[in-house]
């Protein structure tokens, strides 16, 4: 070690050893001078004393809490968690606020903002829930499995003490109070949002085939709970009661009142299996959320799974349609299901028709792949190249159908499609061309999100071409107005062809496309490939005509299914057969549509022989009022711009063009 570096640290350490006998000294002077006076002595007695007592009050409260930390369990629940709900439901339950000593409550009548379901039995008796007492401010004491748990209610939540070396403890009652929330028949408050993340929540988009699931499902439980007094309102049948649960019949056969309505943020609560399930509806999306009180995620798989299963099974008997809505499919009108063997046409034109269907949904799994050589050639880039195993190249036939049905107003034409869609189990999706908001974009958008195995119906095709009519504002040399193309939808021709063409157009659907006015439409669209069968509705024939009255008026040795439900029965004497030979010929075949002819019989439900006695009369009507008809629409033609058809389902027009209104 260097000599200077010795010489360093003597010189520190002598400077430490002065510093200090020079404060003893001054310690010592400083002591001597304060007991020189008379009060000194006192005054450091003082001192001493406060020291020594402030010392003994920190220990005294900190060893304690040291201790505590070791024997005891502290846990918090803040207010808003929903594991607050468990606990103070739980400790709520086991009187701890009604055995108290102290006489103030915080009272909490849970809901008391929201009308609930009088018609639920787990209420009290006036229907509202009973108002919950929880003591303010002062510790209580409850008693669990052996132990004493100490309560502490305050602003931000609650907490509970629990003396016990083990934390366990604290789980299991944690376990154990969420267990009795899940299974009590009193509903949960509403979440507004769960943070927790102990609750499975599941979104379903309004256009996603599983909101009308859900929807529906929802519609269909028992004590359903709802936040609010207002309802929506669905009637389907004009005719029809009232029923205020109609669960047990299907939509089309009552009017119904249900406490689900679709207003943004209404929730509503029920008990789902074993769990409490909160479905919130938020308009605008539309979409609805389900929160189920679990922290189990399979549980929300086995809800969507029962609401799907619902949805099949309620459309057993009916037939749904999807309709659109802007560009998605969007609302489902339901329609009970109609016998396929109520369609009356000429012979063998429905067998066909189902034939063919049927065939094409057989072969759903393509048969029919094959080598395309014209792919193939443009595919492999040089003829060296290695072939990959012959899979890679196998082109499939596009797996779709189309179909044109077409003719006059009124002879069935939508019937069929209805009818074959019940027969064959499949669900109707609807297209206007002459809707708002369909365009090219969106009738892509639609044939693309349409699933497999159901019919595309596109009614009124002939909207998909400008019509031509005769404007008044421009007129020819002769001073007469001159024809001008007027589109009567915001679809295209080559946009239609297209999206029939596209790989977007869904394989395996059936599509239907309906017109009455076939000179119409472009031979393009109708190619095979686009449109593989059409076929002719006509007006009807002696055959249909017979058929027609046999239905209103079944012989006596026909019963069955398909007859209608008020079916006239044949008193002695009536020879109904007679009398339908007698209808068929007293009014002139191929004038009248079927639609017309139930229309007048509709008027004579008990009365065979006064149809066939007014029959001659009614058509002569029929036919002079269509011929006054058509001269006023000529001269409106003439004298207006035309405006766009509708069609039964679109807002634009009422009714149908038979006169009726419409099927669904
Ligand atoms: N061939 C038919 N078989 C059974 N019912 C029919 C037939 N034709 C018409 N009807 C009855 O007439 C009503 C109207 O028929 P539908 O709507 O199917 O005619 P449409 O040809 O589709 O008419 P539009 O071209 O105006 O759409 C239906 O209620 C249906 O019961």
């Amino acid at each position: 070690m260097p000599t200077t570096t010795i010489a360093h640290q003597h010189n520190r350490l002598t400077f430490l050893l002065r510093l200090l006998v020079r404060s003893s000294l001054s310690l010592k002077r400083f002591f001597e001078y304060v007991l020189s006076h008379p009060q000194g002595g006192e005054l450091l007695r003082f001192v001493f004393l406060g020291t020594v007592m402030e010392t003994g009050r920190a220990l005294a409260l900190k060893v304690p809490e040291f201790v505590k930390s070791f024997f005891q369990v502290n846990a918090h629940f803040p207010r808003a968690d929903i594991s607050h709900e468990w606990i103070s439901t739980y400790i709520e339950h086991h009187n701890v606020w009604r055995g108290s000593r102290f006489r103030t409550f915080t009272v909490v009548a849970k809901d008391t903002t929201r009308i609930t379901d009088r018609e639920v039995p787990f209420r009290s008796h006036d229907g509202y829930l009973d108002a919950v007492y929880t003591q303010a401010w002062d510790p209580e004491l409850f008693f669990w499995r052996r132990r004493w748990i100490t309560v502490y209610v305050d602003d931000n939540g609650l907490t509970l003490q629990v003396w016990s070396l083990k934390r366990g403890v604290l789980d299991e009652l944690i376990q154990e109070a969420r267990n009795f929330y899940q299974s009590r028949t009193v509903p949960p408050p509403i979440v507004l949002n769960d943070t927790s993340g102990s609750l499975v929540t599941a979104w379903f988009e309004g256009g996603d085939f599983s909101y009308t699931w859900i929807l529906e499902y929802l519609q269909a439980q028992d004590g359903i709970m709802s936040e609010n007094a207002q309802f929506c309102i669905s009637t389907r049948q004009p005719d029809a009661g009232w029923s205020r649960r109609a669960r047990n019949s299907t939509p089309s056969t009552a009017n119904q009142i249900h406490a689900l309505p679709m207003r943004a943020g209404s929730a509503h609560r029920f008990r789902w299996r074993n769990y409490w399930v909160q479905a919130n509806l938020i308009a605008g999306g539309p979409q609805i959320t389900i929160l189920i009180h679990t922290s189990d995620k399979s549980v929300i798989f086995e809800f969507i799974e029962a609401a799907r299963a619902h949805y099949a099974a309620a459309s057993m008997s009916r037939v749904n349609v999807h309709l659109t809505n802007f560009g998605n499919w969007g609302r489902v009108v339901t329609k009970s299901r109609r016998a396929y063997s109520t369609l009356i046409l000429p012979e063998g034109i429905k067998e066909n028709l189902l034939a063919d269907v049927r065939e094409f949904l057989d072969n759903e799994e393509c048969t029919s792949c094959y080598w395309d050589d014209h792919v193939r050639q443009s595919v492999l880039p040089h003829p060296s190249f290695q072939l990959e195993p012959p899979r890679t190249y196998l082109i499939q036939h596009p797996h779709r159908r189309g179909y044109l049905l077409y003719g006059e107003p009124g002879t069935g034409k939508s019937t069929t499609v209805h009818a074959l869609a019940g027969e064959l189990g499949m669900e109707i999706y609807f297209i206007s061309l002459a809707s708002p908001g369909i365009d090219n974009h969106t009738l892509g958008e639609l044939f693309h999100s349409t699933p497999p195995h159901s019919i595309l119906l596109i009614e009124d095709i002939d909207c998909a071409f400008p019509s031509r009519i005769l404007d008044s504002t421009q007129l020819d040399e002769h001073g007469q107005p001159t024809e001008v193309l007027k589109p009567r939808s915001l679809v295209t021709l080559s946009g239609l062809l297209n999206i029939l063409d596209s790989v977007a157009s869904q394989e395996g659907r059936v599509l239907i496309t309906t017109t009455n006015h076939i000179e119409q439409l472009d031979p393009a669209l109708i190619r095979p490939g686009r449109i593989d069968m059409q076929i002719k509705y006509n007006l009807a024939t002696a055959e249909q005509l017979q058929d027609v009255f046999h239905r209103f008026y079944p012989s006596a040795d026909k019963t069955g299914p398909d007859l209608p439900k008020m079916a006239f029965r044949p008193g002695p004497g009536i020879d109904v057969d007679a009398l339908a030979e007698a209808f068929a010929q007293a009014i002139p075949q191929g004038k009248y549509s079927l639609a017309q002819i139930q229309g007048f019989l509709l008027g004579f439900k008990q009365d065979p022989a006064g149809a066939v006695r007014d029959v001659g009369t009614w058509a002569a009507d029929v036919t002079a009022r269509e011929a006054e008809l058509k001269a006023l629409r000529q001269r409106e033609a003439e004298n207006a711009p035309p405006v766009l058809r509708g069609s039964r389902y679109s807002p634009v027009g009422w009714g149908n063009p038979s006169g009726g209104w419409g099927n669904y």
